[in-house]
């Protein structure tokens, strides 16, 4: 069996985005538009994060699923790829995070 990778389930997103189902929960969701989605990420995200906290792994296992999917959404919703996040991403390999963080410039 071939490994799910985020690229699938983007693709996934994507032609429900632009189905006519009404049963799809993401083409419902971002039919309410950007702000609703980045919304929904937030939440999640905090979930994610207390669950983290508490150490509960089963718990973090599902919301970060629900982060991925979200982020997905989001992402969707406001135009910016995620192979241009993957490129990004590419691009950050040939430093440490500090070295890039000393490489900024001043504010
Ligand atoms: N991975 C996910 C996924 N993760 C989370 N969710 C949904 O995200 C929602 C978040 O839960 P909430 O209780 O916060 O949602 P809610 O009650 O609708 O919240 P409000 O919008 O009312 O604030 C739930 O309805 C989850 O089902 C997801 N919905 C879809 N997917 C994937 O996307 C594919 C397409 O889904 P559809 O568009 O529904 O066909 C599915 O096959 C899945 O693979």
């Amino acid at each position: 069996m071939t490994q799910f990778t985020l690229a699938d389930l983007d693709a996934i997103i994507a032609a429900r985005a632009e189905s006519n189902d009404e049963k799809s929960y993401t083409r419902k969701l971002m039919g309410k538009g950007v702000a609703k989605c980045a919304q929904k990420l937030g939440e999640e995200a905090v979930e994610a994060a207390i669950a983290a906290v508490q150490g509960d792994r089963e718990e973090l296992t599902g919301e970060a699923a629900d982060v991925l999917y979200h982020l997905l959404v989001v992402l969707k919703t406001a135009g910016v790829s995620l192979a241009d996040v993957m490129a990004e991403l590419e691009r950050r390999t040939g430093q440490t995070g500090l070295e890039e963080k000393a490489a900024r410039p001043s504010e």
